[in-house]
């Protein structure tokens, strides 16, 4: 048997759409598998009433397929899913750790990124791993199809997540399929300024670099109370702003000493639009951790 803990991840970070992840410290998906003949799921925890049971539709079960590893799997969800913190890639995450190990394949980390990104494909039709990556490696990730770098930061976050659900597909949709040479000029000069800031642990860069023309205002219309709740977080002294993978959570860089203001603002913010809400005072951490075998 083998129990891993694969942490929630926050995908693009405005400008690197598809690109950026982060890991999170909290909340986190944990997944215990036992070999088996056939393989079986069982879901607990947080929305585990809407994450299917079978194979063919979790991501976890993607992952069995690629690794040729049947197993009893129960997932215990922290992350809740359609919330835009990577919560069906949490699951993938730890399940390609755990039959990695339980069945010995021998991947190295960085060759179980492509296995967990299976997952992603069976709910959102794309194998993305910007998610996935993060998961699994932990801290800032640059993902290309080249393949993945990581690197450490220490980074404040706080992430605020309403009481709604927006699935990665229906927000896929509204992806533009063009932008301006405007526009790519802009991206690509805020999503350099973002790197430089991960690699220097500065919040000040690393906010900066959020902004986004492109893709973020799109998918901003699908949240109540977006603008609203982008704003009291800067008044309360965030430095950069922006939706969280496909949303509808919201993630807000800040200053050490920030998180609780800004948490409560952002809140504050939801409650005035009449949605209920979350929030996760948490900072860039570690990847996918096995707690047991
Ligand atoms: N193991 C799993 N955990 C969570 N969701 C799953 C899992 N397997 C299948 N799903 C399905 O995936 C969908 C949620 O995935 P989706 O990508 O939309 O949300 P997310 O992972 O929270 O978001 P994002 O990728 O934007 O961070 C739901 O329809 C859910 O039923
Ligand atoms: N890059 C993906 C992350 C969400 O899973 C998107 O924004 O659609």
């Amino acid at each position: 048997m083998v129990t891993v803990r694969a942490p929630a991840t926050s995908a693009n970070l405005g400008s690197g759409f598809d690109v950026f992840g982060a890991a999170l410290t909290r909340p986190a998906d944990v997944v215990t598998v036992e070999k088996a003949a056939e393989t079986t799921i069982e879901v607990t925890g947080a929305g585990a009433q809407y994450i299917p049971e079978d194979p063919e539709k979790n991501t976890v079960g993607a992952v069995v397929e690629a690794l040729d590893a049947p197993a009893r799997i129960h997932i215990d969800k922290g992350v809740r899913p359609a919330s835009g913190l990577g919560s069906s890639a949490a699951s993938a995450a730890a399940a390609a750790v755990a039959l990695n190990r339980l069945y010995d394949r021998g991947y190295s980390r960085s060759e179980l990124v492509p296995i967990a990104a299976e997952g992603e494909a069976v709910v959102s039709g794309v194998a993305h791993s910007d998610n996935v990556a993060p998961s699994i490696l932990g801290g800032f990730t640059v993902t290309t199809s080249e393949g993945t770098h990581a690197v450490d930061a220490s980074i404040p976050l706080v992430v605020c997540l309403p009481d709604v659900a927006v699935s990665t597909r229906d927000a896929r949709r509204v992806v533009p399929e063009t932008a301006s040479m405007d526009a790519l000029v802009e991206t690509v000069g805020n999503a350099a300024t973002l790197a430089v800031g991960m690699c220097r642990s500065d919040p000040d860069l690393v906010g900066a670099g959020m902004s986004d023309p492109v893709v973020t205002p799109e998918r901003a219309r699908l949240i109540t109370g977006y603008d609203d709740v982008r704003a009291a977080a800067f008044d309360a002294g965030a430095t950069g702003v922006t939706v969280s993978g496909a949303g509808p959570a919201i993630l807000a860089v800040c200053r050490g000493g920030r998180r609780r203001g800004v948490a409560a603002a952002m809140l504050d913010a939801f409650a005035d639009a009449g949605i209920d809400a979350r929030a996760y005072q948490t900072r860039i951490g570690r990847g996918s951790t096995v707690l047991e075998e």
